[in-house]
């Protein structure tokens, strides 16, 4: 099945990059700061009741359970993670909330922590931000709430990232259930608000081990100068590998799930497939 085609304005943009790379001023290193650095990892902990789980498609009662967050957020630093990509799930889906073990997880970690998951006003903002994460992850607020996330960008910086989680090239919101809008548009639009960096999952892939959507983050660093750190589908270390060959065109970062909780590799292993 072919792929929607991008507007015309969007085809245009990011097309232009690719082209003018290498007679950029900066080079193509300097306009993608990370280029010559390893993919950074980062592994994830959702949590729904108060439990680790992974869902699949990011669907509400799909959850496989894997116990107790903060057990499975220590597994992770102890095998030398650098990051924690952690989300209240509850709160994403707007089932509740896991403020206290969300914050007793981060509060535990000395790594760094990327909090996402209901995060939509000032109040569910700054209670995050409290919690010590380095950054926290925006998604339905940058589709309902432009405004507040177009204030929150430019008084937060890189504290923000936002989250694209999208189905072919439309943007998912309030727990991926419902549409928030085309993936371009939206992205042109935070990238002249100064976001500092977008998280792009296909649920399509998220939690079902078929590998990422390389083409869908190939498009998406075309069309912005932005880090993207790549989420969804990863299932082997050849993913990963395939991943970190993304680096120069923009992917910054993965998140790996259910392949290090289903232990299709070891988090060592991972880190050590992307470091060469
Ligand atoms: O991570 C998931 O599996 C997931 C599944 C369903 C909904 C959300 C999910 N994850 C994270 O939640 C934030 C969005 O939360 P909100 O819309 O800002 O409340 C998204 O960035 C994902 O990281």
């Amino acid at each position: 099945m072919g792929h929607p085609v991008p507007p015309r304005e969007v085809r245009r943009r990011r097309r232009a990059p690719a082209d003018q790379l290498d007679r950029h001023p900066l080079g193509r290193e300097d306009r993608h700061p990370m280029s010559t650095h390893r993919l950074e990892l980062l592994p994830a902990v959702d949590v729904r009741d108060g439990q680790a789980v992974r869902l699949v498609h990011g669907e509400s009662g799909t959850e496989t359970s894997y116990g107790d967050p903060l057990e499975a957020a220590l597994t992770w630093q102890r095998a030398g993670a650098e990051w924690l990509h952690l989300v209240d799930l509850d709160a994403a889906f707007g089932t509740g909330d896991n403020r206290e073990r969300i914050a007793e997880v981060v509060r535990a970690m000395d790594i760094k922590v990327e909090l996402s998951g209901g995060i939509r006003d000032d109040e569910t903002l700054a209670a995050a931000l409290a919690t010590g994460c380095t950054r926290v992850n925006l998604g339905t607020a940058a589709l309902e709430s432009p405004e507040w996330v177009a204030k929150v960008i430019a008084e937060h910086g890189d504290k923000i990232a936002v989250g694209l989680d999208v189905r072919g090239t439309t943007l998912r919101g309030r727990g991926w259930t419902r549409d928030g809008g085309d993936l371009y548009e939206t992205l042109a639009r935070l990238d002249s608000e100064g976001c500092a960096r977008y998280v792009v999952t296909d649920i399509a892939k998220d939690g079902t081990l078929q590998g990422p959507n390389l083409e869908l983050l190939r498009n998406v660093c075309a069309a912005t100068d932005r880090p993207v750190v790549a989420s969804g589908g990863v299932s082997s270390l050849d993913d990963l590998r395939a991943l970190a060959g993304l680096v120069p065109e923009g992917v910054e970062g993965a998140i790996v799930g259910k392949a290090l909780y289903a232990k299709a590799f070891t988090l060592e292993e991972a880190l050590e497939a992307v470091s060469r």
